[in-house]
């Protein structure tokens, strides 16, 4: 499962005004369709390598590039199938239709299969669930290989209904720009492997994938505060803490300070308890400052959070911080990256609907903060609107700590200053890319244990 890499997303309804845009600049629908057919066909054609294929076509636009595709496969003498659901409903895809010259099949539980299959049913204008009977129709053809054709068929691909696909595909080829069902659960491993077919639709960058992660060097004169300066507070729970540390210290701040009375895991971390770690605040060379990793609400917490605000201390905050930070952050006058997972959101925003991007992007509205939905499909979000959806990211941070991790990660990259939603795709990205790196098996101090 992967997607491409700084790639752009949009809705259904953004992919049809950024159509219209491209139409006013003119080039027709007609030419998208061609183009589209065309990356559809050439995929299918490596795919396939040689051995027969079968497109199955919609009523839709969806369909129209597959008839499309059909008739540049069989141009390059390709053994290529076409078998229709339905006779096209839009005139471009009757167009299509029309110039295709081979036999169109009924769409019926006799058909012949295929060692491949093109499924070019529904695109991202489905509406509503399939039919049971089409679905147990299209299951027949699972085991074979799959090629979805923008979306696969069945998904909402605003990623706001978790209908899951009968065919989960093998490729699926998104045109013009991804959709949220490819970067979101539970759709996008039915997605397989997407890739992006650029046909010449400007996509504006307001909703983007992970961009490839890249090590920053320090500036030649960097010294360690100018690298940043991260301060930890902990509560009860000191190794959640030291773990936020260690991982800041790792992911580029320059000096880690770490409230507690416990050696630290690295010996580089300064380790203070008291007055003077409550001192720091007042330190103006403080870059960051990391709540919640540990600290379980009440009394200490709620100081730690008052004289962070007060200061004006870029903040993280994570689990229990969250809450308690809420009613004081609408004034959005502090840079903030909250880091909640599922059930974490779903109680400090309980009113937020739609996909996970769109909730996320509400939360981080009203919080004016970047806010980091974690999750396997985790999402960052800024108040002004600003996505990055990180899919897929490691199975393997599925375990306690990494979450303490991200957090500390996300204070080193904000005490560099800067764009704090900047701040935070760069901590969700060194995040995965660490695991991926150390793969199979790993625990949260591998995270930290060494440099990336
Ligand atoms: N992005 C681009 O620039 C281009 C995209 N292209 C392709 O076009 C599709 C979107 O095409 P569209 O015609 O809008 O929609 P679909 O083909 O996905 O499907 C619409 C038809 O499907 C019917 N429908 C909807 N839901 C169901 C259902 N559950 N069961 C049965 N039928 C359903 C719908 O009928 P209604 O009854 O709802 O009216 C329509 O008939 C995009 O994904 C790309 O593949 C073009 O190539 C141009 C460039
Ligand atoms: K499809």
């Amino acid at each position: 499962m992967s997607v491409p890499a700084d790639a752009p997303i949009l809705t259904a309804a953004a992919m049809r005004e950024a159509e219209a845009a491209t139409a006013r600049a003119g080039v027709s629908l007609g030419d998208l369709m061609e183009r589209a057919g065309a990356a559809v066909a050439d995929f299918a054609w490596r795919m396939a390598a040689g051995a027969p294929i079968l497109i199955l076509c919609g009523p839709g636009n969806n369909g129209g590039d597959g008839y499309v595709a059909a008739r540049r496969l069989k141009a390059r003498g390709v053994a290529v199938r076409v078998a229709a659901l339905a006779p096209p409903a839009t005139d471009l895809a009757k167009a299509a239709r029309d110039a295709w010259d081979g036999p169109v099949e009924s769409l019926t539980d006799n058909i012949a299969s295929a060692p491949l299959i093109v499924d070019a049913l529904f695109g991202v204008g489905l509406t509503r669930p399939l039919a049971d009977d089409l679905s147990a129709m299209l299951r027949r053809f699972s085991g074979r290989r799959i090629l979805a054709v923008d979306v696969p068929s069945g998904v909402a691909s605003d990623g706001d209904a978790d209908w899951l696909p009968p065919l989960a595909a093998d490729v699926t080829l998104a045109l013009g720009a991804l959709k949220p069902a490819h970067v979101l659960l539970p759709t996008a491993p039915a997605c397989g492997r997407c890739l992006l077919a650029p046909i010449g639709i400007a996509a504006d960058r307001h909703m983007q994938t992970l961009p490839a992660p890249t090590r920053a060097v320090p500036a030649p004169d960097a010294h360690k505060y100018s690298r940043g300066m991260v301060l930890i507070a902990s509560g009860p729970m000191q190794g959640a803490a030291a773990l936020s540390a260690a991982a800041a210290l790792r992911a580029g701040a320059g000096y880690v300070v770490l409230e507690g009375d416990r050696p630290a895991p690295l010996s580089a971390i300064i380790v203070e308890e008291g007055d003077a770690f409550a001192k720091r605040l007042g330190d103006p060379r403080v870059g960051a400052f990391v709540i919640g990793p540990g600290f379980p609400a009440g009394d200490a917490l709620d100081a730690r959070l008052a004289a962070a605000l007060a200061s004006r201390t870029p903040l993280v905050l994570d689990a229990a911080a969250i809450p308690a930070a809420l009613p004081h952050l609408e004034g959005g006058d502090t840079r903030v990256i909250l880091t909640p997972h599922a059930g974490e959101f779903a109680r400090a925003f309980p009113e937020a609907t739609g996909s996970k991007i769109d909730r996320a992007r509400a939360a981080a509205a009203q919080a004016r903060s970047v806010v980091i939905y974690k999750g396997a499909d985790t999402v960052v979000a800024a108040p002004d609107g600003r996505i990055c959806a990180a899919w897929p990211g490691s199975p393997w941070l599925a375990t306690a700590g990494t979450g303490d991790v991200l957090a500390g990660a996300c204070g080193a990259m904000l005490a560099r200053g800067g764009d704090p939603f900047d701040a935070a795709v760069a901590a969700v990205g060194w995040h995965i890319a660490q695991a991926r790196r150390i793969g199979a098996g790993l625990v949260a101090d591998d995270l930290v244990a060494a440099p990336f």
